[in-house]
């Protein structure tokens, strides 16, 4: 089988090639239908670029392959690059940054640096608390209030920096990352002809968009600088390196403050918001993630040990994680010439693996697409094949702060479930935005403190 015959959505037009059907709003959720037509591996040709995705366990579990696969900047992540370049997530392989920034980072997620950012994350949630007490009743955009706890908590964990998110408005930096992910987004698919000026303004507000996010960054640094205090997180690791000639250049620092400041934040936060939507939606998984913490944590603070215990929570925050992987997939390259399902694929050659898809393969069952954290208990667990859950990615270029989400985004919901009732908006329905992450559009939750506090 040769690589044409990779399945093409229909009415290809000539010489643009598939552009019919695409959708810009929600291109991950348009490809997850299209593998429902067209089977679990498909290519739109645009352009003279191929894209190819790939939607199955089965075939995703051939990509995940490190002797044959390997990450791939792909165009989305490439218009990152003017705002982070060789940062950890947007570094193309061969870059020496990466194997430097890698080493000097790691240590910065091991359990010992988790302990220490275990009371910093307990502070900042006891604050989140206080700020929906003070709306107790209110409808609140659920996913803006989660942003202010991920930037507290990457702001303050990693480099000693308070956003002051609880003090007043959202601050700017939010918007405009927001808006420079949607703009990578959009850039993945390229534009025919008159699209580029049509993007004119666009590109203009990135350009103001991209200043601000450096000058943000450029503060952070500055001032742990000028206060010259050590502390043990991760702007001290790279600013301070243990071995010498193991430093980073003063760009790629400022170059990883900001990619952390990103992907600490966007991803976190989208995937709480789900899973309130779904805890919300769902009272008797609320009672006992309720019944949970109260066994585990009681009336006191969480410690750090009591974390690992909330195993219903995690099962809620993965089934969260499986239904709306919010990073919805990644791009891999093939390393040299193979396959994928039979078809050939030359080295250099790339796909998108849809995680939206794979997470939701028959291997789940029947209900896939419905949420229900037992998938996750014990049991189930057992013998489940590794790539049915990839949220995190895979390989060595996989998420370094995979520890620090789970143990943040479990101890938030925790602590959320043993002080507040939380309910939904009536009438609401789930409807899912995408920048370069998915995330639960206009989802307003009511927090009113739980009864028998
Ligand atoms: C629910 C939360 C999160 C999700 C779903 C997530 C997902 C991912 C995925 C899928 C990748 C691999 C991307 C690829 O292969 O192109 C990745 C990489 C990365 N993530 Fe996360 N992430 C999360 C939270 C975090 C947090 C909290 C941090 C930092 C504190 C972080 C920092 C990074 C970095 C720096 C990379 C690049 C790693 C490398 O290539 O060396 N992420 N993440």
């Amino acid at each position: 089988m040769t690589k044409s015959t990779i399945p093409h959505p229909p009415r290809r037009v000539p010489l643009i090639g598939d552009v019919l059907g695409m959708n810009r709003e929600i291109p991950n959720q348009n490809t997850l239908v299209r593998f429902k037509e067209l089977g679990p591996i498909y290519r739109r040709t645009i352009l003279g670029t191929d894209l190819t995705f790939v939607g199955s366990a089965e075939l995703a579990a051939q990509v995940f392959d490190d002797s044959k696969w390997e990450k791939h900047v792909g165009r989305p992540l490439e218009q990152l690059r003017p705002l982070v370049e060789d940062g950890l997530f947007t570094a193309y392989n061969w870059e020496s940054n990466w194997s430097k920034a890698h080493e000097v980072l790691v240590p910065g997620f091991t359990k010992d640096a988790m302990v220490s950012y275990h009371g910093t994350m307990v502070e900042v949630i006891d604050e989140l608390c206080k700020d929906i007490e003070s709306r107790s009743g209110e409808f609140i955009p659920a996913v803006d209030e989660m942003g202010k706890l991920t930037l507290e908590v990457i702001g303050q964990c990693g480099f000693g920096y308070s956003f002051d998110s609880f003090g007043g408005s959202e601050h700017p930096f939010v918007t405009a990352m927001s808006r420079a992910l949607t703009y990578a987004q959009d850039s993945a698919i390229p534009l025919p002809f008159i699209g580029k000026w049509l993007r004119r303004k666009e590109e203009q507000q990135n350009e103001i968009d991209r200043r601000l996010l450096a000058e943000t960054v450029d503060e952070v640094i500055a001032t742990r600088q000028q206060s010259g205090e050590r502390r043990s997180d991760l702007l001290d690791r790279m600013l301070h390196p243990e071995a010498a000639g193991e430093g980073l250049d003063a760009k790629n620092i400022r170059n990883q403050v900001l990619t952390f400041l990103v992907a600490g934040h966007e991803t976190s936060v989208n995937a709480l918001g789900f899973a309130l939507h779904f805890i919300a939606q769902n009272p008797e998984i609320a009672a006992r993630m309720r019944a949970e913490a109260d066994a585990v944590i009681g009336t006191g603070t969480a410690q750090y040990e009591d974390v690992p215990r909330l195993r219903y929570t995690r099962q809620v925050v993965n089934e969260a994680l499986r239904l709306w992987p919010t990073a919805p997939g990644f791009f891999r390259a093939a390393k040299q010439d193979t396959e994928v399902g039979g078809h050939k694929f030359s080295a250099g050659e790339w796909v998108f693996v849809l995680l939206l898809a794979v997470q939701r393969d028959l291997a789940w069952g029947p209900d896939a697409d419905q949420f229900n954290p037992d998938r996750f208990s014990p049991e189930n667990n057992r013998g489940r094949s590794s790539e049915l859950f990839k949220p995190f990615g895979t390989g060595i270029r996989s998420c370094i702060g995979r520890q620090f989400a789970l143990h943040e985004m479990t101890l938030a919901l925790a602590t959320l479930l043993q002080r507040f009732d939380i309910a939904p908006e009536p009438g609401y329905t789930l409807e899912v935005e995408e920048t370069l992450t998915l995330r639960p559009k206009n989802l307003r939750l009511q927090f009113t403190p739980a009864e028998r506090r």
